[in-house]
């Protein structure tokens, strides 16, 4: 089972070796803005399994969040002890 901090490993690692049909090298390539668009969207959708699906489906929505909010923290440069300390 993949942790948040191995999955943080896994995109930065690929930020940088830029592997072709990556979907996170394509995603950094669109930019901070598309990224945010995307954690709008996936944040919405989290909203609406939660309310609507079932406990599986939302966990899958937090997922995709999870995932489009490490993306835009590796195209700030930010790493998961600048988001920790504000835990
Ligand atoms: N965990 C994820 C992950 N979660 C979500 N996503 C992306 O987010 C999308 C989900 O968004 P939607 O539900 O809106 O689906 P969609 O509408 O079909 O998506 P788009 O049309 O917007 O691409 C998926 O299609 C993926 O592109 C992810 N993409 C990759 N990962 C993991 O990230 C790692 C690196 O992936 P690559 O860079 O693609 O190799 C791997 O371990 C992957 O498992």
């Amino acid at each position: 089972m993949k942790t948040f901090d191995a999955l943080f490993g896994e995109l930065s690692e690929k930020a940088v070796s830029r592997p072709a049909g990556s979907g996170t090298v394509a995603e950094l390539d669109a930019g901070v803005h598309a990224i945010g668009k995307k954690i709008v969207e996936e944040a919405a959708e989290v909203w609406m399994a939660a309310e609507y699906q079932s406990d599986d489906e939302t966990a899958e929505e937090i997922s995709q969040l999870i995932y489009h909010l490490q993306v835009l923290m590796v195209a700030k440069g930010l790493t998961p002890a600048d988001v920790y300390r504000h835990l």
